[in-house]
């Protein structure tokens, strides 16, 4: 069994980050600039948006982090994004997700310039990865495809089981895996919570990437031997002997489920710090293109 070490793969590609940051400087060039909205003040949003700015000085962007109450309308969420479309210094835009349930989503995200949406979520951008189009790919799969990448994960024809079909995690996953190329060229089933037999689906995965958001609803009889495993779930459990008062819980029950592996991603420590790692390229591209293509 190998750990795929999410903090080591993410940090070999901040490492390439900085080296590219420091090339732009040499040249007389700007580097990328985040801005990232978060609205109201959800306890784990805070915490993503807070380690994405982390990130960003880190490989030496430079970050906006614009708050918004949760009381906001979409009006004048609406005219925040605008500012930041027009900014030319800003070459990435997130919103933070979830919005305030008096907020559309899509609305909002449809609203960002497709060029500097660097999560990946507007529809012209969804279009373009699914017919193959260089493309920003949303944050988590594209994180997964590169952890893949790197710990050289074979992909070819093997069947990928991917649980979840969110916007943001499942249903990327499947089209990214599916796709051809390296990290690719899997069969693909999404499962959802409509599926049945979702346990014999399990066990005939050569893959199985588990992005449901259920606590260690992923157990030892329903992965098969030498299977390869991505928790992308991250769930907070009350846990007052934690100096935070709650624990990381994947979607997977890793104690047990870790030994049948031929592979298996810890959490936390695994697709977290790669979905921060994607997020960077993406905004180092989208700056790239922007100002120097
Ligand atoms: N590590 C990281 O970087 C990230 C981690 N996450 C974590 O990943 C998890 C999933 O996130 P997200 O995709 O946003 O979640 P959503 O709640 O948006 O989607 C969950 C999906 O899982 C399906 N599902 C729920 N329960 C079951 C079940 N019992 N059996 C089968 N399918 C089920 C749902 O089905 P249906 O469509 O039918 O409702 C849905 O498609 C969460 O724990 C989240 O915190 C998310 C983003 C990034
Ligand atoms: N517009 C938008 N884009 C996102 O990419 C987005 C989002 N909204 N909403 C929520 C999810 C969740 N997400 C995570 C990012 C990093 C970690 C991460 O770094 N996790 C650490 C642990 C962090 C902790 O201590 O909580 C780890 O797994 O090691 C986790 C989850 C991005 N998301």
């Amino acid at each position: 069994m190998q750990i795929l070490n999410g903090k080591e793969a993410s940090q070999s590609i901040k490492d390439a980050l900085k080296l590219n940051v420091a090339q732009l400087l040499a040249e007389g060039k700007k580097v990328p600039h985040l801005a990232a909205i978060l609205v109201g003040n959800n306890g784990a949003s805070e915490t993503y948006v807070a380690a994405k700015v982390k990130a960003c000085e880190e490989v030496g962007f430079k970050s906006t982090l614009v708050r918004a109450e949760e009381s906001i309308t979409s009006l004048k969420l609406l005219d925040i994004i605008r500012d930041l479309n027009n900014d030319e210094d800003i070459d990435g835009i997130l919103v933070q997700l979830p919005l305030p349930k008096h907020i559309s989503e899509q609305e909002i995200i449809n609203a960002i310039d497709p060029d500097k949406d660097v999560d990946g979520f507007h529809p012209s951008n969804v279009g373009r990865m699914v017919l193959g189009q260089p493309t920003f790919i949303p944050a988590t799969p594209y994180g997964i495809m590169l952890l893949l990448e790197h710990y050289k994960v074979e992909t070819k024809g093997k069947h990928a089981v991917v649980i979840g079909r969110s916007h943001i995690v499942g249903r990327p996953m499947s089209i990214l895996l599916s796709g051809s190329g390296y990290p690719g060229n899997c069969t693909v089933t999404v499962c959802h919570s409509h599926t049945k037999n979702l346990e014999e689906i399990c066990r005939s995965g050569d893959i199985i990437v588990a992005a449901l958001g259920r606590p260690e609803f992923v157990t030892a009889e329903m992965v098969k031997e030498g299977a390869v495993v991505i928790d992308v779930g991250i769930t907070r459990v009350v846990d007052p002997s934690k100096k935070s008062g709650f624990a990381l819980k994947g979607d997977v029950d890793y104690k047990n489920v870790a030994p049948k592996c031929s592979f298996i991603t810890p959490v936390p420590g695994g697709v977290g710090p790669m979905t921060i790692a994607a997020l960077l390229k993406n905004t180092y591209h989208s700056c790239v293109k922007r100002n120097y293509d």
